[in-house]
């Protein structure tokens, strides 16, 4: 291992530490302090990888494709010594220059101006799914009746998706986002429908599997004139089927969880409807639905005073970083008066999310609809947690709701 002689490497202390373990995806919120106070990059035994928890070294491991690029996988497993589980994706697996066409093709069709024409549409199904909630009484799981429903009601609609088989997307997703982790548990409960799961979701990516009038199709489109390849097209449409529904769902439920926890804000957002979109970016900081991810050291790399050996994996705390006091006044604070901007809960750099624009609009559909008919909420019991290698979830979150 080369080390460049001005900078001596320091020994990165070293934890035994398992992320992935059920008690700490139960509440990683300790872990991520104790990793935070050891030092800018920590030594993770049990997987021979390199952890960063601090808001500085996470940024800057996310933002440097070239030393730290992500073809060799965003999980644990490295795609130069090992086969990925599924063909990479065209934008989360790949670097520049191949990564350059598909993101170009997908920042068009996901962003903001192109997201106009849905907007009146989402908020209309946000009101109408609220009432339909609402009539049935003030208290329910916003899991169930909720986070789960919305994006499964408007995006594979968005996407233009046939109605059938669209159950199969959320199981799909969570075992996605579980296989970017160790082979554990949570990624051997996912192992008995993987090959069902991913060849309806392949099949949903196929032109003639989509409407002519949704995102799919407009990727199509880019194929026809040669943005992308017609190779390439369904391997963008199945980025969108990974990273769009389980993501949202889990933003959803971070969101209705902070404010139901943070009363106070919830009356500033009632006040002024326009924080939504304050709400959720704080929501994503606070909660960090996707929790983690990794990179791959390219060469012996220099990285918070530590040198990375080239091949080596660096796993980026996300989570850990929108809580670092370093950076943060009160990180632990649900706060709509906070500027929020900077949070990497959707990444940072040149793969920070592209569909952030689709997911914000979803959240504040759901927002608004709720702003106009709830005085206020909280939690109406006891909430638990859905465990996930990747992703900061809910499997039930019970509310209780009180009309303006
Ligand atoms: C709360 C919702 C969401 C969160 C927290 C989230 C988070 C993230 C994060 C952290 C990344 C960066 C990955 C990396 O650096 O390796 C990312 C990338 C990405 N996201 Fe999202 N995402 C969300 C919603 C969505 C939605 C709704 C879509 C699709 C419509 C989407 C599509 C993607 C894609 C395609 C990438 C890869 C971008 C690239 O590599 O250039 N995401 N997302
Ligand atoms: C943020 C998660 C994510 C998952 C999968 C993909 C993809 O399959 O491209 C992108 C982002």
């Amino acid at each position: 291992m080369t080390v460049t002689p001005e900078a001596p490497a320091i020994e990165a202390p070293t934890s035994d530490v398992d992320p992935f373990s059920h008690e700490v995806l139960e509440d990683p919120m300790p872990m991520h302090e104790e990793l935070r106070e050891a030092g800018p990059v920590v030594y993770l035994r049990r997987y021979d990888i390199y952890a960063v928890a601090r808001y500085q070294e996470v940024h800057a491991a996310l933002t440097d494709w070239q030393e730290f690029p992500s073809a060799d996988g965003v999980g644990l497993s490295n795609f130069r010594y090992e086969k990925p589980w599924r063909p990479p994706s065209l934008l989360l697996e790949a670097d520049p220059p191949r990564h350059d066409a598909p993101r170009r093709v997908l920042s068009k069709i996901l962003g903001p101006r192109a997201l106009r024409k849905l907007r009146e549409d989402w908020f209309a199904d946000a009101e109408v799914l609220v009432d339909e909630v609402l009539s049935n009484g003030p208290e329910f799981d916003a899991v169930e009746s909720l986070s789960s429903v919305f994006p499964l009601r408007v995006f594979p609609d968005a996407v233009g998706l046939l109605p059938d088989g669209r159950e199969n997307l959320l199981p799909y997703g969570d075992h996605a986002f579980n296989a970017f982790g160790p082979a554990n548990d949570l990624v051997a409960k996912g192992e008995p429908r993987v090959a069902e799961l991913a060849g309806w979701v392949g099949s949903r990516c196929a032109r003639e599997a989509l409407t002519d009038d949704g995102f799919g199709a407009a990727i199509w489109a880019a194929s026809d004139r040669g943005e992308i390849t017609p190779q390439q097209a369904p391997l963008v449409v199945r980025s969108l089927l990974t990273a769009g529904v389980d993501t949202t769902v889990h933003g959803i439920s971070a969101v209705l969880y902070g404010l139901a926890t943070h009363p106070e804000e919830w009356q500033r957002l009632r006040a002024n409807p326009a924080l939504a979109r304050v709400a959720f970016d704080e929501a994503v900081r606070w909660e960090s639905p996707v929790q983690t991810f990794f990179r791959t050291a390219n060469r012996d790399v220099q990285l918070g005073g530590t040198t990375v050996p080239d091949g080596k994996k660096v796993l980026m705390f996300l989570a850990a970083a929108n809580r670092d006091p370093r950076r943060w006044e009160d990180p632990d604070r649900f706060d709509l008066t906070r500027d929020p901007s900077g949070h990497v809960g959707f990444g940072m750099g040149i793969h920070q999310c592209v569909g952030q624009h689709v997911a914000r609009l979803e959240a504040e559909a759901v927002l608004h609809a709720l702003a106009r008919r709830v005085e206020s909420f909280e939690v109406a019991g006891a909430t638990r947690r859905h465990h996930n290698n990747t992703l900061r979830a809910f499997d039930s979150l019970p509310l209780r709701m009180h009309l303006a």
